[in-house]
């Protein structure tokens, strides 16, 4: 037996005494109240992480030692165990740290995670309660960590890797999210696609990693032309991109491409002398979610890749908008 735990003395050898040692020597915190929800056993493990020995703790009513557990789930939970004859859990969730406990030696720290269990039981006439204390603290811990990683996994999963924006991926989930906010609101929507122009030749004049490093300068300078939070800006694939403009209609869905198109102009990253113009340009493709005539991921898609394979034909450098009574539309 522990000096630390409440028990009689008892001859060593005997059933009883070894209880007293298998309380002493036991990793989790055990309490007994008798009826009046005073302490009659606190073993070793509570002792040692509450800072508080059996000998000061015993016959106080535990609700009186612990003023803050009045009124909560755990009195409560005693409460419906001696009435009800029933054993109660504690939710791990929602009674993390009931009792201040600490690991041993650190008094005033983080408390210990608790797992608590309440279970009522009678001894001849007797009635009595036992808590049950385990310390979750490395499952909780361990249950953080992954779900930290699982959190950098999913964001990393929507991030396209070389240029920092929304990937393929996003920009998909994206579209689809922001159509059926549409459809069911009978709002508006639309989306730009848009690519480098002759960026073959860019890569062959100056390399891959200078490629690369292009990509990257339009991609943040695209990204941080559109302005409501809303807005997506994606990598759609090698040197095209994407953008979702929900509550846009065409005639703002150009004039933000409009802008895009010219602040890329604007960066005047000298081009290829292969290069149809002397600086690195986008050509835009614009498409307006239209309810009978453009209203699937699909039909956008092709409608403003289809503007921008006639913004490419029309001689690069600007921006067109799909027009559903029309073919297509030049803008800039
Ligand atoms: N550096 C780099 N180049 C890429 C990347 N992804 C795609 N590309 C290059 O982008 C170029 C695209 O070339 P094309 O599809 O022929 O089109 P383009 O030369 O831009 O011509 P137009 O689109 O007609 O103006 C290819 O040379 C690809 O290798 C990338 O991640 N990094």
């Amino acid at each position: 037996m522990q000096e630390n735990a409440v028990a009689p003395h008892l001859p060593a050898g005997s059933h009883a005494h070894l209880s007293g040692r298998v309380l002493g020597l036991a990793k989790l915190g055990l309490i007994v109240l008798d009826a009046n929800q005073r302490i009659v056993m606190w073993n070793q493990w509570m002792a040692s992480h509450s800072g508080l020995s059996a000998h000061r703790v015993q016959t106080s009513e535990l609700f009186d030692l612990f003023t803050e557990l009045r009124g909560q789930r755990l009195e409560q939970a005693v409460q419906s165990a001696m009435q009800s004859n029933l054993p109660q859990q504690l939710s791990p969730s929602l009674n993390r740290s009931p009792f201040p406990l600490y690991p041993t030696g650190t008094w005033g720290g983080e408390r210990i995670e608790q797992s608590v269990s309440v279970t009522p039981f009678s001894e001849g006439k007797e009635r009595y309660c036992l808590i049950e204390i385990s310390d979750i603290s490395t499952t909780v811990g361990r249950e953080r960590q992954l779900r930290g990683q699982a959190e950098a996994l999913r964001a990393q999963s929507y991030v396209d890797g070389l240029t920092g924006i929304a990937n393929r991926r996003h920009f998909d989930v994206a579209l689809d999210r922001e159509l059926r906010r549409a459809i069911r609101n009978d709002g508006q929507l639309s989306l730009l696609l848009m690519d480098i122009d002759s960026f073959k030749a860019y890569n062959d004049h100056f390399g891959h990693q200078q490629g690369d490093a292009c990509l990257i300068h339009v991609a943040e300078t695209f990204a941080a032309t559109l302005q409501r939070p809303a807005d997506l800006a994606a990598r759609y694939g090698g040197e095209e991109f994407g953008a979702v403009l929900p509550d846009t209609g065409a005639e703002q869905a150009a004039l933000v491409a409009e802008s895009i198109r010219a602040r890329i102009a604007a960066l005047a990253i000298t081009h290829s002398p292969a290069a149809a113009r002397p600086h690195v340009t986008m050509s835009i493709g614009v498409a307006t979610f239209d309810k009978d005539k453009l209203c699937d991921a699909a039909a956008m898609l092709a409608a403003a890749d289809g503007c921008l394979y006639a913004a490419k034909h029309a001689g690069r450098d600007c921006v067109i908008v799909h027009n559903p009574t029309e073919s297509v539309n030049e803008t800039a």
